[in-house]
């Protein structure tokens, strides 16, 4: 029997049933929401059918017909096509008034509501592909207009695919995109690297993948479940005068955190750019 007030049964819509609406979807299944209380907006039958074969979520081609009645609404689409995914859904949003939830890298607030016709009640969310495996990290921000129960919501449905972080400074999300939205493929290109280096050395590639990935997991859990400071880890893999420290010299002199600094510019940089291509 569907109870409105329970929350592992409250009605949430997900429009865009791409990669990261599975992730989230999936966390929820695992949590023990109703399944039939998720319904997914997506154009691609391939990928509706297969939602719906994997969780039993209700699925449907049209955002308007998910979102009808939901009491949160989730946009899984690309920052491209958000304007005029919120234009078609403002009827439904206007007579329902549901807290909207944006995952978009970039796009604010602002103009999320003024697309969805003012009056909006919106968290923008930053989560990543670890969502898939219940192992994500999400940022979080609201505007005024959310209220305490809309917050725990939003966190109930981040929180299902791993930790959440309240961000209270808007323009902040942007840094939070260049480090968690996107940071899952800074560690799997180092992890390449290693692989290849590895290789280049005379390592079987088989060995090197092998080793290189368990090593990452390994420093992984180290780093969240330690209690120690990054820098601290660091230090006590370093022998003086030892392996480590000639590898740490060696990215030191080729400025490695000078590397990484540009880089999460470029990656906030680009956050802001997606906004302003957007339009208000
Ligand atoms: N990938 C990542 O690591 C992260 C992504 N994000 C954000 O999540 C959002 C989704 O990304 P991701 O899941 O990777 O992208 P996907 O392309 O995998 O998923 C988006 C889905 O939305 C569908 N879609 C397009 N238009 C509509 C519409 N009008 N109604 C319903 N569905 C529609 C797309 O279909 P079609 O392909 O046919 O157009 C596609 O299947 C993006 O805004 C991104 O910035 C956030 C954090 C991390
Ligand atoms: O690359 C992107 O734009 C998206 C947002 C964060 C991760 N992927």
């Amino acid at each position: 029997m569907h109870d409105p007030t329970s929350s592992s049964s409250a009605r949430i819509a997900f429009v865009g049933g791409g990669n990261m609406a599975r992730s989230l979807i999936g966390g929820l299944v695992r949590q023990g929401h109703d399944a039939a209380a998720i319904r997914v907006a997506e154009p691609n039958a391939d990928l509706r059918q297969a939602l719906a074969r994997d969780f039993g979520v209700a699925v449907f081609e049209h955002g308007r017909d998910a979102a009808a009645g939901a009491e949160a609404v989730l946009l899984a689409v690309k920052p491209q096509v958000m304007r005029p995914v919120c234009e078609s859904l403002r009827e439904v949003l206007q007579a329902d008034r549901p807290l909207l939830i944006s995952i978009a890298a970039g796009i604010r607030m602002d103009q999320l509501d003024a697309w969805c016709g003012g009056g909006v009640a919106v968290v923008r969310s930053m989560p990543n592909t670890p969502a898939l495996i219940g192992a994500g990290a999400s940022g979080l921000c609201a505007n005024g207009r959310v209220d305490a129960a809309q917050r725990a919501r939003a966190e109930q449905i981040l929180g299902a695919a791993g930790l959440t972080v309240w961000i209270e400074a808007e323009e902040q999300m942007d840094i939070v995109t260049a480090i968690s939205g996107s940071g899952p493929a800074y560690f799997f290109l180092l992890v390449e690297a290693l692989e290849d280096a590895a290789v280049a050395e005379g390592l079987p590639r088989d060995a090197a993948r092998l080793l290189a990935c368990q090593t990452a997991l390994g420093a992984g859990r180290m780093l969240r479940e330690d209690g120690e400071a990054p820098a601290q880890l660091r230090q006590r893999v370093t022998s003086p005068n030892g392996t480590t420290q000639a590898a740490l010299d060696r990215f030191a002199a080729r400025g490695l955190r000078d590397v990484v600094a540009d880089a999460v510019a470029a990656a906030t940089q680009r956050g802001r750019e997606l906004a302003a291509k957007s339009g208000d």
